[in-house]
């Protein structure tokens, strides 16, 4: 990995509280193969394009264990040494990541809450800081944190669905290191708008404001992804490597020095009241959104 970040102990004690079928607050129950199964990589034609797909059916939401995988997958994909590129994508047919698991947040353990969100920071070292290129096959919808899983791409196609920093509508608000890669890739004014207002952007509007690379067919996703993926293995990967550093180091260190903080900024953030209340109620309206 480009740039190494140590996170041990928390990974550690998010094996211990590892959960996989559950009752949610408001009285749904999740389930799902072992987790291991919600993140698949695949080879393609050339040796050098890997594939990540997500596979955690409804919505690949990111609970502890999903964040946890999808680093590993990239960890292993990046000690190969041949593997030079990975698309990430989705196999679920309209929903890129529905972002972060409501269900962490609401009503959270007290235990599993610092372990979850530590996770949550290390996939974005991961994917952010990967030596990897990373092309985003976004091919449905990705909200808050599928944004952030996005925006951590080096370059982004898009088929379908809505993209954006939603959290104002929760009651919350995007941690800075993710407003501040929103920041960077759309800029403060449209950044401004969008967060404050929780604008999510269908595909047109997200290209405009430069939050996508490009819009393609729902038929010509992994086509064009590989296609992406070539040219930017074409560059050689010191460069491509360096660019990266250049361009994402600060913020990857910025976090990297101030994690601890973080992660009790974002326990306490949650745990208030009325965050609980508003969680509560936007979860609510989630599950009866279709009765
Ligand atoms: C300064 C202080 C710093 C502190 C930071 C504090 C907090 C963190 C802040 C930010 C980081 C990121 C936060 C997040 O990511 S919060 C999550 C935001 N996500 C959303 O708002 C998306 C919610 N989902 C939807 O809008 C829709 O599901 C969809 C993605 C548009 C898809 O719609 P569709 O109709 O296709 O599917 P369903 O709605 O039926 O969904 C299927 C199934 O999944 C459940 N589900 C969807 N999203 C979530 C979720 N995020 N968490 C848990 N469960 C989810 C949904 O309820 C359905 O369940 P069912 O049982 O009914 O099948």
């Amino acid at each position: 990995m480009m740039f190494q970040q140590s996170s041990r102990s928390l990974l550690d004690a998010s094996k211990k509280s590892s959960s996989f079928r559950w009752t949610s607050s408001v009285g749904r129950t999740f389930s799902s193969r072992s987790p291991q199964d919600w993140v698949t990589t695949e080879e393609t034609d050339d040796p050098s394009i890997a594939i990540l797909k997500m596979n955690r059916a409804p919505a690949n939401t990111l609970s502890l264990e999903m964040c946890t995988e999808i680093s590993k997958a990239i960890k292993e994909l990046e000690s190969n040494k041949k593997t030079q590129a990975v698309i990430l994508t989705s196999s679920l047919p309209t929903i890129f990541s529905a972002g972060l698991d409501l269900t962490e947040l609401h009503n959270p353990d007290k235990d599993r809450l610092p372990a979850f969100w530590g996770a949550f920071q290390q996939l974005y070292f991961d994917l952010y800081g990967s030596r990897l290129a990373t092309i985003g096959a976004i091919n449905g919808h990705a909200p808050a944190a599928g944004c952030m899983l996005a925006l951590s791409c080096d370059y982004r196609i898009m088929s379908k669905g809505n993209i954006g920093l939603n959290e104002s509508k929760l009651g919350i608000c995007a941690p800075p290191w993710l407003g501040q890669q929103f920041i960077d890739t759309i800029g403060l004014r449209k950044a401004e708008l969008a967060l404050n207002m929780g604008t999510l952007f269908d595909t047109k509007a997200a290209l405009d404001i430069g939050l996508i690379d490009e819009i393609v067919g729902e038929d010509d996703v992994m086509d064009v992804a590989k296609t992406r993926a070539s040219q930017w293995v074409a560059i050689p990967a010191p460069a491509r490597v360096a660019c990266k550093e250049l361009t994402r180091g600060r913020q990857l260190n910025e976090l990297k020095e101030n994690r601890k903080q973080d992660v009790d900024h974002f326990c306490s953030f949650v745990n208030q009241e009325a965050m609980q209340r508003n969680l509560g109620f936007y979860f609510e309206q989630l599950a009866k959104r279709k009765k």
